[in-house]
């Protein structure tokens, strides 16, 4: 009987050590996960979306500055510039604090595509378009490591690149990169297979764009014929206006075909990037060798916005559209002004057609789409 009892109880006491295992394993883990976190081992672990990039927007605060610089108007701060990139990538809604599924794991790489340009041509749609793709990782602000931080070496660079796993692709988009003389040496330097992306548009909307965008910052500049004409009354362009010379796309391709073959390069067309979006994604993602996983189910067109929006942004589960300085209406700018420009682009244009083996159509246009 006494025996009996014995049994049962320590029965009983072994089948409650069996119930606290499972607790004492975790409390276990939860310590050892605690000391490995306070010795500053959690760095890879997922941390919110939102997080990851105002970190890397606090570090590059220059946006457009170099072009507007020229002018001597560019007075933004610096703190509105990174409320603005953020705005770019954020639209006005609020930033999300999902958790990030792609991976935070792996390696930071060197870029393997760049989206080397061209200002106002689509690259920030583009870039955001790419990051729905699972094998895309890219940085979400804009590095100007072949630009204006080439001094802080290589290292610097791969340190902003996110981490990427095996057979994921790093990117990253700079526009002005296209029209920088030293750029195609030093991303040649850097890796000769890098694949470059550049989004083309028509050279007069995309000045007007650039004229737009500089307006905005500073109100009281001169008017856009003013910037544009060096002699009114002959009609002679300024080609030393930024706004003016980023359009010469022949000029600048030339300076890149001096580093990379043409096999290198894919031309987005800034257009059809806006009309048919999914068609020019399958290009681009056969281009970076990518499975086409994004398609037109990822895209609707937003009637307010008047362009197409992301059903499901990386990170995010809403709809979103791309910031208010994307899409932005541009001022009305005399018709004969623009024909003046058109003119000027025409050869330019042609030989850029003949360069690439693609006609953009910029040529066909009709004068009162420029403005
Ligand atoms: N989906 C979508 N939504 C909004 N805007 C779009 C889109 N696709 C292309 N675009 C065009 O992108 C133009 C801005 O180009 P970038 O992103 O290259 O500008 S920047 O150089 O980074 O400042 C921007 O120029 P503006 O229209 O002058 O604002 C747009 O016309």
């Amino acid at each position: 009987m006494g025996c009996s009892k014995w049994r049962a109880a320590f029965n009983f006491g072994h089948l409650k050590v069996h119930s606290k295992l499972p607790v004492f394993f975790t409390m276990i883990i939860l310590f050892i996960y605690l000391f490995y976190c306070l010795n500053g081992y959690c760095e890879s672990l997922p941390r919110p979306v939102y997080d990851q990039r105002s970190n890397l927007q606090t570090k590059i605060i220059f946006k457009d500055g170099q072009e507007t610089e020229q002018l001597g108007a560019y007075n933004a701060s610096p703190v509105s510039l990174v409320r603005e990139q953020l705005s770019d990538l954020t639209n006005s809604d609020p930033p999300s604090n999902n958790i990030s599924i792609a991976n935070n794991f792996g390696n930071k790489k060197f870029p393997q595509a760049i989206i080397i340009g061209v200002k106002k041509g689509g690259t920030r749609a583009l870039l955001e378009f790419l990051r729905i793709h699972p094998d895309v990782r890219a940085v979400g602000a804009e590095p100007h490591f072949f630009d204006r931080f080439y001094e802080k070496g290589l290292e610097w660079y791969r340190n902003l690149m996110p981490r990427t796993l095996e057979g994921q692709i790093t990117m990253e988009k700079t526009p002005s990169y296209f029209i920088t003389k030293e750029a195609p040496r030093r991303v040649f330097s850097m890796s000769r297979h890098t694949r470059l992306i550049v989004v083309v548009r028509d050279p007069v909307t995309r000045a007007v764009s650039d004229y737009t965008q500089t307006l905005s910052k500073s109100p009281g500049l001169p008017s856009f014929q003013n910037l544009a004409f060096r002699n009114a009354t002959t009609g002679l362009i300024d080609t030393s206006w930024s706004a003016v010379r980023i359009g010469i796309y022949a000029k600048h391709l030339e300076n890149w075909l001096r580093y990379f073959p043409m096999s290198r390069f894919l031309f987005v067309s800034g257009e059809r990037l806006v009309t048919d979006p999914a068609g020019e994604m399958g290009r681009v993602q056969d281009f970076l060798g990518l499975k086409r996983v994004v398609t037109d189910k990822h895209f609707y067109f937003n009637q307010t916005k008047g362009f197409p929006c992301l059903k499901k942004p990386e990170g995010s589960s809403r709809p979103r559209c791309l910031g208010k300085s994307k899409g932005r209406p541009h001022p009305q700018i005399p018709s004969e002004v623009l024909l003046r420009l058109r003119d000027f682009y025409r050869p330019f244009n042609l030989k850029f057609y003949q360069m690439t083996g693609h006609d953009f159509g910029w040529d066909q246009m009709a004068t009162h789409q420029s403005s």
